[in-house]
C-alpha cells in the first residue's frame, strides 16, 4: 500500500475546550487512487491532509507513505519528505507573485537541485495546456490558469501522491469542471495519485473513491461500501458466535 494511516487521533485546544479533529482513523490507500474526502465544515478534512503531507504531528496512530513512519521524522526530514514525496495544491493556488509560471513550476526541482528543472516545467505545464503562458506572472492569469500552473508545479517532481484542500473552492463551477477534468486525466493516464477534499458532488463524482469524515470519524468508504463502525460491529458478532 501507499499509504498507511492506523488509528490516528488529532485533538487541538481551542481556549479551555479540546476538539478531536480525527478520531482513529485507519485507512489504505494504493497507487493510482483517485481519492476524496468529503464530510460538512470543521469534520476533520485538512487536518486528514495536512498529517498526510506532514505538516501536522499526529497525537496517536502511525502514518506510513512509501513505506516511510513520518511520525518518525524530525522537522527537517519532514520538510525533505515533502518535497520529494508529497505535492499540495491549495485552495488559494500560493504561486510565488514576482516569478513566472514557469519559474514557480521549476521551484520544487531547483529545491532539489535538478539539473533539467526547465524542461520539465515545461513539459508540466505542456500536461495541464498552459506552456504557451509560461514567461507570465500569476497576476497576468485566471483562476483557473493560476490553478493549472499550481497542478503543474505539484506533479512535476512526480510524487507519490498529490493532496488537494478544496482545489475548486475559489473558481467559478465552469473554471471548477476544468480543473476537475485535467486532475482526472492525469490520475488515469499518467496514474498520478490524488486525495481531494471537497465540499462538491460534482468531484466526488469523478473520484475513483470516496470517504465521508463525520466529527473527526471516517463515517464510510465507497471501496468498501460499509462503514468502519459497522465493521467493527460484525466482528464483534463473530466473536460471540465463536465463544458461544
Ligand atoms: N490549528 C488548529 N487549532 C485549533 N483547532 C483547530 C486547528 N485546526 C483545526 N482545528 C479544529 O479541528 C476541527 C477540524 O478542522 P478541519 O480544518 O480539519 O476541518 P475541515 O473538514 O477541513 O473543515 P473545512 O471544510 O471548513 O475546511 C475543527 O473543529 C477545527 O476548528
Amino acid at each position: 500500500m501507499l499509504v498507511e494511516l492506523s488509528g490516528i487521533s488529532k485533538r487541538y485546544k481551542m481556549g479551555d475546550v479540546w476538539v478531536d479533529a480525527l478520531k482513529d482513523v485507519s485507512l489504505s490507500l494504493a497507487k493510482g487512487e483517485f481519492l476524496a474526502v468529503k464530510g460538512p465544515s470543521g469534520s476533520g478534512k485538512s487536518t486528514l491532509l495536512n498529517i498526510l503531507s506532514a505538516l501536522d504531528q499526529c497525537d496517536s496512530g502511525t502514518v506510513h507513505v512509501g513505506g516511510i513512519n513520518i511520525g518518525r521524522l524530525g522537522e527537517h526530514q519532514r520538510s525533505k519528505f515533502r518535497n520529494r514525496h508529497i505535492g499540495i495544491v491549495f485552495q488559494s493556488f500560493n504561486l510565488i507573485p514576482v516569478l513566472s509560471a514557469l519559474e514557480n513550476v521549476m521551484y520544487p526541482l531547483t529545491l532539489r537541485g535538478v539539473k533539467e528543472a526547465k524542461p520539465r516545467a515545461l513539459q508540466a505545464l505542456r500536461d495541464v495546456g498552459l506552456d504557451q503562458q509560461a514567461n507570465q506572472r500569476p497576476t497576468q492569469l485566471s483562476g483557473g490558469q493560476m490553478q493549472r500552473v499550481a497542478i503543474a508545479r505539484a506533479i512535476v517532481t512526480q510524487p507519490d501522491i498529490v493532496l488537494a484542500d478544496e482545489p475548486t473552492a475559489n473558481l467559478d463551477s465552469k473554471t471548477s469542471e476544468h480543473i476537475m477534468t485535467l486532475i482526472q486525466k492525469l490520475n488515469k493516464e499518467q496514474g498520478v495519485t490524488f486525495v481531494i477534499s471537497t465540499h462538491d458532488d460534482y468531484v466526488t463524482g469523478l473520484a475513483s473513491r470516496v470517504i465521508t469524515i463525520l466529527d473527526g470519524e471516517l463515517v464510510k468508504d465507497s471501496q468498501t461500501n460499509i462503514s468502519p463502525l459497522d465493521r467493527h460491529n460484525r466482528v464483534d458478532i463473530t466473536e460471540l458466535e465463536v465463544k458461544v
